[in-house]
């Protein structure tokens, strides 16, 4: 039989992945389950205020029944002074045609330039919400929570 790791081990999910760009480094081929950080496909100049929707330079088939999500890395605001506009990106499983390259919604919040390349974000998948029914109701049966920040600050 098998060590116990190796019989672990399960075969990874494929991703397949077009990319944009011949001069942006391409993914590592194997991810053990961080977050994978993504670069600006382009070099960007903002100016304070500006928003701009910046090329990724990857656009990839998920596996089925995933989705992805990209939010910024830590160190993003610090470096660059932007903010990802939509907080938390949804990329959806049939965004997966031979053009949709995916690209990272930013507000400037001083003037900046971001070089082709940069780590400016990060990736995983997540599996999608399961198929779900709404039903009318007139009542909810729980107790009432009593509004927002109702249980305090400390
Ligand atoms: O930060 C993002 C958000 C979305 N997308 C791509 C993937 C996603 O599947 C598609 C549509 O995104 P979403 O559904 O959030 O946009 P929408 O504003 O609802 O537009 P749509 O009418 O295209 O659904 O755009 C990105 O590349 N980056």
């Amino acid at each position: 039989m098998k060590p116990y790791r190796q019989r672990r081990q399960r075969k990874p999910l494929t991703l397949k992945v077009k990319y944009f760009d011949k001069e942006i480094p391409k993914l590592e081929k194997f991810e053990t389950g961080d977050w994978v950080d993504l670069r600006a496909a382009e070099t960007i100049e903002m100016k304070q205020g500006d928003f701009k929707l910046i090329p990724l330079g990857v656009g990839m088939k998920l596996p089925k029944g995933y989705e992805a999500n990209i939010v910024p890395r830590s160190s993003t605001f610090k470096n660059f002074g932007i903010i990802q506009t939509n907080h938390y990106s949804v990329i959806d499983q049939s965004y997966s045609g031979n053009e949709d390259q995916w690209f990272y919604p930013a507000l400037a919040i001083r003037d900046t330039v971001i070089q082709k390349g940069d780590r400016i974000c990060q990736f995983r998948i997540n599996k999608k919400m399961p198929k779900v029914e709404f039903v009318t109701v007139e009542k909810l049966d729980g107790i009432n929570r009593g509004g927002l920040g109702s249980t305090g600050t400390k």
